[in-house]
């Protein structure tokens, strides 16, 4: 198996269901472990046959920026789509991280599982 991850990622969006969350910014902390085919790049050292890590997390931070939704999930899912489009993903592990939500919790958020063509 050969994977990609991108851990602890912040991401500033506006994101959340309450008035109040709805009047700056949050920072979610954004995790991805993706599946790929890494043997070209393995062979070749050559980032032109890989997926860029860099890349991958500019288009995370993008969406961020661009989108201003409600749920986690629908982020997720528009994180998904974009990732998908751009890169040659055959499976991706996608978890969001919103932090401060509740006091009682030391972490919430969603994980989701895609795969490719499916
Ligand atoms: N499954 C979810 N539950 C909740 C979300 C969410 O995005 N997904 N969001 C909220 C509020 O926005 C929260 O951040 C503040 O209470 C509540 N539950």
């Amino acid at each position: 198996m050969q994977q990609i991850f991108i851990e602890g990622l912040e991401v500033p969006t506006l994101i959340g269901v309450y008035d109040w969350e709805r009047t700056q910014n949050t920072v979610l902390i954004v995790d991805l472990l993706i599946d790929a085919d890494l043997s070209a790049a393995m062979q070749s050292d050559d980032v032109a046959h890989t997926i860029d890590y860099a890349a991958v997390a500019e288009t995370v931070k993008q969406v961020g920026s661009d989108s201003s939704f409600e749920l986690l999930e629908a982020f997720a899912n528009a994180i998904i789509r974009a990732v998908c489009q751009a890169f040659e993903v055959q499976k991706l592990v996608l978890t969001i991280e919103k932090p401060g939500i509740l006091p009682d919790a030391r972490k919430v958020g969603i994980r989701i599982t895609h795969e490719a063509g499916k």
